[in-house]
């Protein structure tokens, strides 16, 4: 497919925002990719992406996740998620440009991405911290949003006060620092009529040792 993410200039100079949640590191870049491009991503990963529906042990019992999901990375990089260990897919070329596109904003380095589908409103992911020793203590998670915008709520686990961010078509949402240890965050189902959404959670992964 012939598109640049790179050829506008917000790419070098996005708008960012700061969130003011007590105890963490999180910023919001709004229209972080413009809407007609966000659109051809979106549309572009639900063409190359081997989407699934994987199962997860829940106390025991196996149940299916309220979502499709696709994990790639660098043949590194495997990742054990809520009991379910994953081998990564190569990059698709929409992966690699967004990838490429989030370290250039932020000046890291991700070897991978877990690519979450929000088919509807009852598609949802439970309240969780990614706090997996792959990730070290103070990862920086760069998650993209593709499609109907959700709100994304956080839980700080100590006093339970709840922050909501709506993530919007073409958002960049950066979780950094201590936010992990602090907050537990997830997107809830809802009963309205919505349509589907794509969001990529790109990560650095350090090599189990
Ligand atoms: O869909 C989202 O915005 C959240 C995804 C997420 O938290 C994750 O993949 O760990
Ligand atoms: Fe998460």
């Amino acid at each position: 497919m012939q598109y640049s993410l790179f050829d506008d200039s917000s790419a070098a100079h996005p708008v960012r925002q700061e969130l003011r949640l007590p105890e963490a590191d999180v910023s919001y870049y709004p229209n972080w990719l413009a809407a007609g491009k966000a659109s051809t991503c979106q549309h572009a990963l639900e063409d190359e992406l081997p989407w699934a529906q994987d199962t997860i042990k829940l106390f025991g019992k196996a149940v299916k996740i309220p979502r499709l999901q696709s994990w790639h990375g660098d043949p590194e990089c495997a990742y054990t998620y809520s009991g379910l260990t994953m081998t990564p897919k190569p990059w698709t070329a929409t992966l690699q440009r967004i990838r490429e596109r989030c370290e250039r904003t932020l000046n890291t380095r991700f070897n991978s991405v877990l690519a979450n589908w929000y088919r509807h409103g009852q598609d949802s992911m439970s309240l969780h911290a990614d706090n997996e020793p792959e990730l070290g203590p103070r990862p920086v998670i760069a998650s993209v949003t593709l499609g109907e915008a959700r709100p994304f709520i956080f839980k700080h686990r100590e006093t339970g006060q709840r922050y909501t961010q709506v993530l919007e078509h073409g958002s960049l949402l950066v979780m950094a620092g201590s936010t992990q240890s602090h907050y537990l965050h997830g997107i809830a189902k809802t009963k309205k009529p919505i349509q589907g959404r794509i969001n990529l959670t790109f990560r650095f992964l350090y090599p189990r040792s």
